[in-house]
């Protein structure tokens, strides 16, 4: 998609609203001309001393009468413009958050966050001021071209000194082009830096206090700062010049015309109404001017805002930006529907569409509706949930190895979690994966977990731990290598291993300013999910119990600090509340105590039913009840077998067995 169809779609996406934005600045612009004729008129009639058709009064009556319509036009065009605006802007952003929360999450936004914050705030902005400068441009023309065939009517030479400077004002325009797209697109990048050092400060308070670094940070800022001010400058001095231009050019062409009609009016060809009018229409005529070459600079700095937008997105379609979807203003499935058909219509006509949000949203619908559906059926629910054994029971013949044996490579699991049915086996091979700024990660993993089965990765630091799992889930795309569910294989991990397929808590965990109940269920329905049982499971009813308003707590940023060992039991909770065939913790025991991460293994061992663990851990307590264990070394499996084997075999597990005595660490 290039700027200017980017820019047509924005448009085409509201059209009622955008005609009426349209209808009402071409009335605001063109209302502009009635005070000029009526003032023309007065001085004519007083220039040829015949009486005069209308008295003072009502030629004051007249131009207030003009004034209060055109207030009353341009009321309705702040209201039609704030809505076009609103609607484009939002629309955008949602599309942009969507696309954000599709993404691998690991690989999310290809910037800092603070990077990201500027891109949804002045990039859409500046997208936004495009579009509704559009509207005042095309209004500018309709006047200029009812006021051009009146100007030429009374003297076509004098009208042309009135245009020629537009002539003169856009060839400049389009010269000075490439500059204001540099200035604006270095200015642009000054601001994200300077937004993404706030952001790292503010969350880093702690760590630069610790480390004494205050002034080299507040150094650090002053120098983004200095260098955005640098920046901010070219960028507004280039676009002021180039606004001056714009209005002196007509500024000059006005006295050209004064000197011209002191001659005509000399030879008696040149009314004094038709002065007045000229010089009346001529002070519009620098706003149209002005407002075009406006225009044309909102436009460029919009087409680099856009390869901004483009680049957030990393490599969609930037079709994506633009795809309809409901904003929460109106009713859901009005336009959003509309649209929807509109791109059905699209993809008859042979152009391929994209995987757009709308897509991935009727996807998710789709998919929730089915799950909704078969819950209980197919789904096989944990052991801390009531009623899993008829759960169970219906998984297990809802199996059929038979007929997983008549699955070719061709039938791959696609995104519906509906067509894995419960888990019997997974299968990762030749998986791997490397972080491109440092080449390190993962390489030919092959893994194997069996329906039930508790399996443990452990393995130094930097090992590659977090990566396997990340890179298993999807959440950071696998370079090469296959994963299969039950022989099936998982086109799209990271759509797939979300629940009921799998759930997974991450090793810092992400708690939102909410209550403590919210951050547990994050959206899932309270009837649904049994919340006791995750609490107990995660070793968390003692600490809710010990909380004053218990599950009502709010907590994360903006409410109560919770420990970080509260923080991960939560996120565990979190996880441990949706059903799921695979559970997925990665290394909790960096914050726990090492008696509660032994209950919460021992809490997990008995209660967790049939479902399967992966675990990341150097605990003994997980460990020595693992069915496997993975030993992991520079991002390849070096041994695997149980503790006991391993213990006779492995070095590099002794190591980690024995250094964790060495630590002081007695768990077991
Ligand atoms: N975002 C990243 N960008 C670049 N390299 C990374 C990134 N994350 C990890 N790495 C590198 O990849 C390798 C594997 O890291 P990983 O986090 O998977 O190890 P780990 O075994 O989980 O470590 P830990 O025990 O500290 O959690 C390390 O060498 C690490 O430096």
């Amino acid at each position: 998609m290039k700027p200017r169809h980017f820019f047509i779609r924005l448009l085409s996406l509201h059209p009622v609203l955008y005609l009426a934005n349209l209808v009402a600045w071409t009335l605001i612009h063109m209302s502009l001309l009635i005070p000029g004729l009526i003032t023309k008129k007065y001085f004519d009639q007083l220039e040829s001393h015949t009486q005069l058709g209308y008295g003072v009064w009502a030629l004051a009556s007249l131009l207030i009468g003009a004034a209060l319509a055109r207030i009353a036009i341009i009321a309705l065009g702040f209201l039609t413009d704030v809505h076009f605006r609103f609607r484009t802007s939002m629309l955008l952003r949602r599309n942009m958050l969507a696309h954000v929360l599709n993404e691998p999450g690991a690989r999310a936004i290809p910037c800092s966050p603070g990077e990201a914050i500027s891109n949804f705030r002045d990039d859409i902005d500046q997208t936004e001021e495009a579009i509704s400068w559009s509207v005042d441009s095309l209004g500018l023309v309709g006047f200029a071209i009812v006021a051009g065939y009146i100007l030429i009517s009374i003297d076509a030479q004098m009208t042309l000194f009135v245009f020629v400077p537009l002539v003169l004002v856009v060839a400049a325009a389009q010269i000075a082009t490439a500059r204001i797209q540099k200035y604006r697109a270095a200015s642009r990048e000054a601001t994200a830096r300077v937004t993404s050092s706030i952001s790292e400060m503010f969350s880093n308070v702690q760590a630069i206090q610790v480390a004494g670094a205050e002034s080299r940070v507040v150094r650090r800022f002053v120098e983004l700062s200095d260098r955005r001010r640098q920046t901010m400058v070219k960028d507004k001095l280039i676009t002021e010049a180039l606004s001056s231009v714009f209005t002196n050019s007509v500024n000059l062409g006005t006295g050209v015309i004064l000197v011209l009609a002191g001659y005509k009016m000399r030879s008696g060809t040149f009314s004094v109404g038709d002065l007045s009018l000229f010089v009346y229409y001529l002070t519009f005529v620098t706003q149209l001017i002005s407002n075009l070459g406006n225009f044309m600079t909102f436009y460029k700095q919009m087409t680099v805002s856009f390869k901004r937008l483009v680049t957030m997105i990393q490599g969609a379609p930037a079709s994506l930006l633009t795809a309809a979807a409901y904003i929460g203003v109106g009713k859901p499935g009005r336009n959003w529907g509309e649209r929807r058909s509109g791109q059905n219509k699209a993809g008859k006509t042979g152009k391929k569409a994209s995987r757009t949000v709308l897509d991935a949203e009727t996807e998710k619908t789709a998919r929730q509706t089915d799950l909704d559906k078969g819950a209980g059926k197919t789904t096989r629910r944990s052991g801390w949930d009531a009623g899993s054994s008829a759960a169970e029971a219906s998984a297990s013949a809802a199996y059929s190895p038979a007929a997983d044996g008549l699955i070719t490579a061709a039938s791959a699991l696609d995104t519906s979690g509906l067509q894995a049915g419960p888990l019997q086996k997974l299968e990762a091979r030749g998986l791997s994966y490397k972080y491109p700024e440092t080449g390190r990660g993962i390489q030919g993993i092959n893994l194997e977990l069996e329906r039930g089965s508790f399996t443990v990765i452990t393995g130094m630091i930097g090992s590659g731990k977090t990566t396997l799992l990340r890179t298993l889930l999807g959440l950071l795309p696998a370079s090469s290598g296959e994963i299969r569910w039950n022989g099936r294989r998982v086109e799209k991990p990271a759509d797939f291993f979300v629940p009921p397929q799998s759930a997974y808590t991450a090793q810092i965990p992400r708690l939102y300013s909410d209550k403590l109940r919210d951050n547990i269920l994050l959206g899932l329905p309270p009837e649904q999910s049994s919340l006791a049982g995750a609490l107990h499971a995660a070793v968390l009813e003692e600490d809710v119990a010990r909380l004053e308003h218990g599950l009502d707590t709010m907590v994360g940023p903006r409410g109560v600090k919770l420990s970080g060992g509260q923080a991960q039991r939560t996120a565990a909770a979190r996880m441990l509340v949706r059903d799921a065939e695979l559970y997925v913790f990665d290394d909790l025991s960096s914050a726990l105590d090492v008696e509660t991460e032994r209950k919460l293994w021992e809490r997990l061992f008995r209660e967790r039913g049939e479902a399967t663990c992966l675990v990341v851990s150097h605990r003994k307590a997980a460990l020595a009840h693992a069915d496997r264990i993975i030993v992991l070394k520079n991002g390849t499996i070096e041994a695997s077998g149980t503790a006991e084997q391993l213990l006779a075999t492995s070095d590099s597990f002794r190591q980690l067995w024995y250094g964790e005595e060495a630590g002081g660490d007695t768990a077991d």
